[in-house]
């Protein structure tokens, strides 16, 4: 099981001149165990912030965080949660599946066990037969598949996304949304997104949450009720967008 929930969470930056930066103001966000939540907003409304309060890597400086229902403070699990950012971060002088394999040296598992995970991981992400590449060797939609590989083969029960398709082709972005929604089935974890792009938050998300920036509040949280899977292009999709877009 994953789940998120933020409540009252405010956050202020310290700057070297003038008054601390109110980056985040009484932000509340809710989860659920397997859902999916986009964070939209402008540039500077705060949202790689939330996603770096909900992985511990900054501290809020009021409100509360519950990660599987236990309060940040107290949880344990850390493993259980990955992180995916905008650029792959893939170790240039280790192969696909050395660089997939990496989570799970760092925690540990035997060098068996990490094969065989490491094997049905890229086979996961339509990357069987490139174990061996090394990642100069691979288009960008390859990148982000063993980037997402990495992020999965530990199985975790909480995947962060920082707009991690950004910086792909819209067609290539299109197949890893759909890679995304099935492997989110087939797992079953909870994913929280940041992204830019509106149409995306609408073709994953069961609920989008908006900010407006300076300090980073929450505008609206919308749910999207169409029916997986969504067609980017469809009159639905459409509507919906352009109703967040006038929410931001
Ligand atoms: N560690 C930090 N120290 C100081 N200021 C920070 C830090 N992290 C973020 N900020 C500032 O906080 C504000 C919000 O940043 P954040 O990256 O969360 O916004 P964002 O909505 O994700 O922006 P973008 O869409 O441009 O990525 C920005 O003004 C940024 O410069």
């Amino acid at each position: 099981m994953g789940s998120v929930r933020l409540r009252g969470v405010s956050k202020w930056f310290p700057r070297r001149e003038g008054e601390p930066l109110h980056v985040l103001q009484n932000v509340d966000l809710d989860a659920p165990d397997r859902s999916i939540v986009a964070i939209v907003g402008a540039s500077g409304s705060g949202k790689s912030t939330i996603l770096n309060i909900v992985a511990g890597l900054v501290r809020p400086d009021a409100g509360e965080v519950y990660l599987n229902g236990v309060p940040a403070e107290a949880f344990k699990d850390w493993r259980s949660m990955t992180y995916m950012f905008q650029d792959d971060r893939l170790l240039p002088w280790r192969t696909a599946a050395q660089n997939v394999s990496f989570g799970l040296e760092a925690g540990g598992v035997g060098r068996a066990e990490r094969r065989e995970r490491v094997a049905e991981t890229l086979e996961l992400v339509g990357l069987t037969g490139f174990a061996d590449a090394y990642p100069h060797e691979l288009s960008g939609g390859m990148r982000s598949r063993v980037a997402l590989a990495r992020s999965l083969v530990t199985r975790p029960s909480i995947l962060l996304m920082d707009e991690p398709f950004s910086k792909l082709d819209p067609s290539i972005r299109a197949q890893m949304h759909e890679e995304v929604l099935r492997i989110k089935e087939l797992m079953g974890m909870t994913l929280l997104f940041v992204t830019h792009d509106v149409e995306e938050a609408v073709v994953l998300a069961h609920k989008v949450v908006v900010l407006n920036p300076r300090p980073g509040r929450v505008r609206e949280t919308r749910t999207i009720d169409l029916p997986y899977p969504r067609d980017p292009l469809s009159a639905e999709v459409a509507e919906q967008a352009r109703l967040l877009r006038g929410s931001l």
